[in-house]
């Protein structure tokens, strides 16, 4: 009898069973709150070009001659006042959404988290997933709002990772979700049980989002937008009168305005003395969060005279943002299932 022409040979590489993956990405963390882990982290970040669009070689002497030096001892300061027993919140929060999320699309799916600066890594955790036999991925940026510095950056990273494999996974990405109505509901839904938990009555809601350097709305990046777009439609369902505004300023450009600092000193010189502040930008709670709105932005206003402030929660792993973000990522899965593709 002739030899089975589909037998397979004895040296065949082995190959797991196919499988459909998931992979949530945020921003990045350090991996502690001391200089030397922020110093690493800060290096990865602001050598991203997509981040600082300055030529290196004007750029990098400055970051390693003085940011590099002076910043991650003022950070880790900051990061300090933020840690928790689980780590970094945005690291910590995002693994518990990538927890429920396993949870709720069930076993079929494979579900896991990375950060675009820092640990886990994506290449890394694209190399986990491929392992386990993912062969189709959605890879979902947390970033409600596009931004190359972010959204962009993660794809960056995505495609480096391609770029070096000869056998890749078919990919989906995650779009922005800036209008999307899941998001908008999401958002209303939770910021109206956190108003309505408050011991006072604010007389603004400030929604405050990341800045950008303001050059990068007139080379075309639709974050600005993108916010604005957010803002007009979570405020037009809101009770309370709703403003705008951008944070976290870094260098010496002009950034996006008006910025929340600015905001938060000038609203007691308008009889605004009750505030609360949201930041629908954010997937989760982060440094940027917890620490310069929470903390600073809360001394900035009570200096300025302000009497009543609350910072509410980002969506994070509440029911609100995890119904959101299954449907998101299932509208992805769409026609995605194990079958046939075993
Ligand atoms: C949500 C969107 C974000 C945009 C847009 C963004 C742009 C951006 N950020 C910097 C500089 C820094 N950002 C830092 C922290 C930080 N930024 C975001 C998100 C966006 N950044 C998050 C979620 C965090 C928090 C990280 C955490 O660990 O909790 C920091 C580090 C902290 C510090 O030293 O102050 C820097 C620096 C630039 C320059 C930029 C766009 C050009
Ligand atoms: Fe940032
Ligand atoms: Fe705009």
């Amino acid at each position: 009898m002739a030899a089975d022409p589909f037998a397979k040979p004895a040296d065949h590489p082995e190959f797991p069973a196919q499988k459909v993956g998931v992979l949530l990405t945020n921003l990045g963390t350090p991996d502690a709150p001391e200089p030397g882990a922020v110093k690493r982290y800060l290096k990865q970040f602001l050598s991203d070009r997509r981040v600082v669009e300055i030529p290196p070689i004007a750029w990098q002497p400055i970051l390693r001659g003085i940011i590099l030096n002076t910043r991650p001892k003022k950070s880790a300061a900051a990061y300090r006042e933020v840690w928790t027993d689980e780590g970094s919140p945005l690291a910590a929060i995002t693994k518990h959404q990538a927890e429920k999320l396993q949870q709720r699309l069930g076993d079929g799916v494979l579900v896991d988290w990375a950060m675009r600066y820092g640990n886990p890594s994506i290449p890394s955790t694209l190399d986990r997933l491929w392992k386990r036999g993912a062969r189709r991925i959605v890879f979902a940026p947390l970033y409600p709002q596009y931004c190359a510095a972010t959204t962009a950056s993660s794809m960056d990273a995505l495609s480096d990772w391609l770029g070096e494999r000869r056998w890749q996974p078919a990919i989906r990405t995650l779009p922005p979700y800036h209008d999307n109505p899941l998001y908008i509901e999401a958002l209303v839904a939770d910021l109206k049980r956190q108003l309505s938990a408050l011991d006072f009555e604010p007389q603004r809601l400030l929604l405050s989002f990341h800045g950008m350097p303001e050059r990068t709305l007139h080379l075309g990046d639709p974050y600005h937008c993108h916010c604005v777009k957010t803002a007009r439609l979570v405020g037009e369902r809101l009770d309370v009168e709703t403003d705008i505004a951008f944070q976290s300023r870094f260098g010496r450009a002009k950034w996006l305005e008006p910025a929340t600092d600015t905001v938060l000193k000038h609203y007691p010189t308008k009889g605004v003395t009750k505030v609360a502040i949201a930041a629908p930008g954010f997937s989760a709670d982060c440094l940027e969060t917890i620490e310069e709105l929470g903390i600073r932005g809360r001394e900035d206003f009570e200096e300025a005279g302000g009497t009543d402030f609350a910072r509410l929660d980002c969506l994070n792993d509440g029911d609100e943002g995890m119904k959101m973000l299954e449907a998101l990522v299932r509208n992805e899965l769409h026609g995605w299932t194990n079958k046939g593709t075993e």
